[in-house]
């Protein structure tokens, strides 16, 4: 436990590719002296084990925590920042109730000096202004007091998605709206286009935190870019010469007497400062010079760098790791030994130096900021080759060569950081530039196919479609109809066109000159229903004209609906009264005589004489439909009245053969249906007398049918 009773600074890595950030605002802490407690929270899910690694190396605490992705995150858009997804994961600073307060500075910060004053604040809950907005705090930067209060109300606006930027910021300021206003010290965001450069330069000797908004984050910047004096690019030049005293090539101590003087007297106890060895995958050039001695420290407790790097993962929770373990190497010797570093992988910054032939003569320095594309890989071993042939060569540097150049060397020199810690380790810088031209560069796509992967965390190109939304009708009143809707057009009519009927192509000559066709067919003509026959009862009162009537046009049949009588079936005449009237008789034949003489087809027209043919015996012409078989036409009493199937009109080969008789039924001549109804009737009342017989009877009848 530290003076500051459990107070710690606390940062939040949720990808890799912030580990530069993560790394260098760890460094400039310690740097500056801090005794504090550094952890890490970090989303294991979305980091590779290797960033957690190395992580371990300078954080003395890590914390895994569960990432908080925002689902409704089109507020996110608005700041065109989809790479904030998941910043709700700060929320999980409010339940590290392990500490008495956190002290909360984003990865993209680097300290200009410790802020340690703020671990021991007051207030439950301070930020500094933001820039864009001042009336809100950045959140960035926090010094807060866990609760798990806090962190419920937090989370549940965070699983409601409650955040006016889609982000932290915009949850955290809706829910502390009382905050305690730091220092805008304690978190300088400058930007690129900075407007206030007195405030600036008045206010410069006393900012602790430089916070890096926005989405471009020093690490994928140029290492340097114009115009040098603006305040951006010399903050920006601060981020750059944490990052080069930890990571850069090369890093080479000029000798033993210099890193003795390098050890911090803190108190009464030597402390040694930080050292961090420049890890790359190559031999650190002072172990092939053999001017570079071991070199011991002083330190509490010797600790070897290579032992502890090679460590297995292991995640830290709670217990207390005392700082110094990440403090100086025993020995130099250790430290010397090359481990690789995942810090430079994610920087891009180094691609930003250029790769270049030195013309002659050489010109006035001026910097391409344009990026040689190599892969990393690449650039790194060129990098150490160079190195190498740097040393070797540059004191002629007269051979035309491949080098790499740091054009900013003079600007990022390390500086004292602070008045009161003073730089805690000489370097060699390396051999003054050569003058630099500026060299042409064809533009840069945004990347390029051919060699790598598309961008992360572009915008999705569905996003720029257009939205919109349709919402339900709210209004619960019903539907009321006018009352009275106006009158149609009334003039509003056109003519329908007629379209001709096209006429067939005649193909035959007859088809033009078909004569006009006189004959007339009987089933031509319509049958008529007469709806109310007029059913004479009396036929002899019935006064019919004496003459023939004009005659009708169509109708030669007439239909006689059935109507049942009253009386018994067997009084049934079975004949129509008008069917013996002489008077219609004599009427139907002046119809058929006019007939024929229009070529009617009649059964009769079989005679050759156009009138009425004698009878045939047995055989009377008919003019009923409904007629009855004759005497001689039939051979029995039918069963029931039955028109009898006539030979229509002569056509004597069609249709007159008889049906095959039904199985089982018995022929007509031995049918008498009065004694079958008297036997039904006498059945019908014994069935009712003795009810018990029915069964029987019916087993026998059926038994008899078949
Ligand atoms: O890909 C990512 C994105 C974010 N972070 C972490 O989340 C922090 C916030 O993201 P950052 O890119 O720093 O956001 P800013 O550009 O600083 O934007 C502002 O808006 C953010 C969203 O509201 C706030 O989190 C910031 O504090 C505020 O300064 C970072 O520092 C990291 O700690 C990652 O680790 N990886
Ligand atoms: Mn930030």
């Amino acid at each position: 436990m530290d003076s500051n009773g459990g107070a710690v600074y606390c940062t939040l890595l949720l990808s890799d590719n912030y580990l530069p950030g993560a790394m260098v605002l760890a460094h400039s802490l310690r740097d500056n002296g801090t005794k504090a407690r550094l952890v890490a929270l970090f989303t294991p899910d979305r980091l590779q084990s290797t960033t957690i690694d190395e992580l371990r190396t300078v954080y003395d605490e890590l914390i895994p925590v569960s990432s908080m992705v925002n689902d409704t995150p089109a507020n996110l858009w608005l700041m065109d920042r989809p790479d904030l997804i998941a910043t709700f994961t700060k929320i999980e600073l409010w339940r590290l109730t392990q500490y008495q307060r956190v002290v909360y500075i984003d990865c993209d910060v680097v300290a200009l000096r410790a802020p340690d004053e703020l671990l021991s604040l007051e207030a439950d809950f301070a930020a500094a202004p933001d820039v864009g907005w001042p009336d809100c705090f950045n959140s960035g930067m926090m010094a807060l007091r866990p609760n798990l209060q806090d962190y419920y109300a937090l989370r549940a606006l965070a699983q409601r998605g409650i955040s006016f930027d889609g982000a932290d910021q915009g949850l955290l300021n809706m829910h502390f709206r009382d905050w305690h206003r730091l220092s805008f010290t304690y978190n300088c965001t400058p930007s690129a286009n900075y407007q206030y450069i007195p405030a600036y330069k008045h206010f410069q000797s006393t900012i602790s935190l430089i916070h890096f908004i926005g989405a471009q984050k020093p690490w994928n910047m140029p290492r340097q870019i114009v115009p040098l004096d603006s305040p951006y690019n010399q903050l920006l030049g601060r981020w750059w010469a944490v990052y080069d005293r930890h990571y850069r090539l090369p890093f080479v101590p000029t000798a033993p007497a210099e890193i003795e003087k390098t050890a911090v007297s803190q108190g009464d106890q030597v402390h040694a400062p930080r050292y961090d060895v420049p890890r790359y995958g190559i031999t650190p050039h002072h172990e092939t010079q053999p001017t570079c001695e071991r070199q011991t420290y002083h330190v509490e407790e010797p600790t070897s760098f290579h032992e502890e790097s090679h460590q297995a993962p292991r995640v830290e929770h709670g217990h207390s790791k005392p700082h110094h373990e990440h403090s100086a190497p025993a020995d130099l010797h250790h430290a010397a030994v090359p481990v690789l570093s995942m810090v430079p992988q994610y920087v891009r910054g180094e691609e930003h130096v250029s790769t270049f032939i030195p013309p002659l003569p050489p010109a006035p320095i001026t910097f391409a900021p344009q990026l040689s594309h190599e892969t990393y890989e690449t650039q790194t071993q060129t990098q150490a080759q160079t190195q190498t042939q740097t040393q070797a060569q540059l004191p002629t540097q007269t051979q035309t060569q491949t080098q790499i150049h740091y054009p900013d060397e003079h600007i990022h020199q390390p500086q004292p950081l602070t008045p009161i810690h003073p730089p805690i380790i000489e370097y060699k810088s390396p051999p003054s530039p050569v003058p630099e031209v500026s060299t042409f560069e064809a533009p840069r796509s945004e990347w390029d196919p051919s060699r790598e992967p598309p961008p992360v965390n572009t915008k999705p190109e569905g996003f720029s479609l257009q939205q919109k939304t349709y919402n339900m009708s709210e209004d619960t009143h019903l539907f009321q109809p006018p009352s009275s809707y106006p009158e149609a057009p009334k003039n509003m009519w056109y003519e329908v066109p007629a379209k001709p009927e096209p006429k067939p192509t005649t193909v035959f000559p007859w088809e033009s000159h078909a004569p006009k066709p006189t004959r007339v067919f009987v089933e031509e003509a319509p049958v008529e229903f007469v709806e109310n026959p007029v059913i004479p009862e009396e036929p002899e009162q019935h006064s019919l004209p004496s003459e023939p009537t004009p005659p009708r046009p169509s109708p030669s049949y007439t239909r006689v609906p059935f109507e049942p009588s009253a009386e018994s079936w067997q009084t049934y005449s079975r004949s129509n009264a008008w069917d013996e009237d002489p008077e219609i008789q004599r009427y139907i034949e002046t119809i058929q005589a006019r007939r024929t003489k229009s070529q009617v087809t009649s059964p009769e027209a079989h005679s050759n004489s156009p009138g009425r043919s004698p009878p045939t015996p047995g055989f009377r012409p008919s003019t009923k439909i409904t007629d009855f078989p004759t005497e001689v036409e039939r051979p029995s009493l039918p069963v029931t009245p039955a028109p009898i199937h006539r030979t229509s009109y002569g056509d004597e080969a069609s249709g007159t053969a008889a049906l095959p008789a039904a199985e089982g039924v018995p022929s007509q001549e031995e049918w008498n249906p009065l004694a079958q109804l008297e036997e039904l009737h006498r059945r019908h009342s014994e069935v009712l007398e003795h009810p018990e017989l029915l069964f029987s009877r019916l087993a026998a009848v059926s038994y008899r049918g078949r």
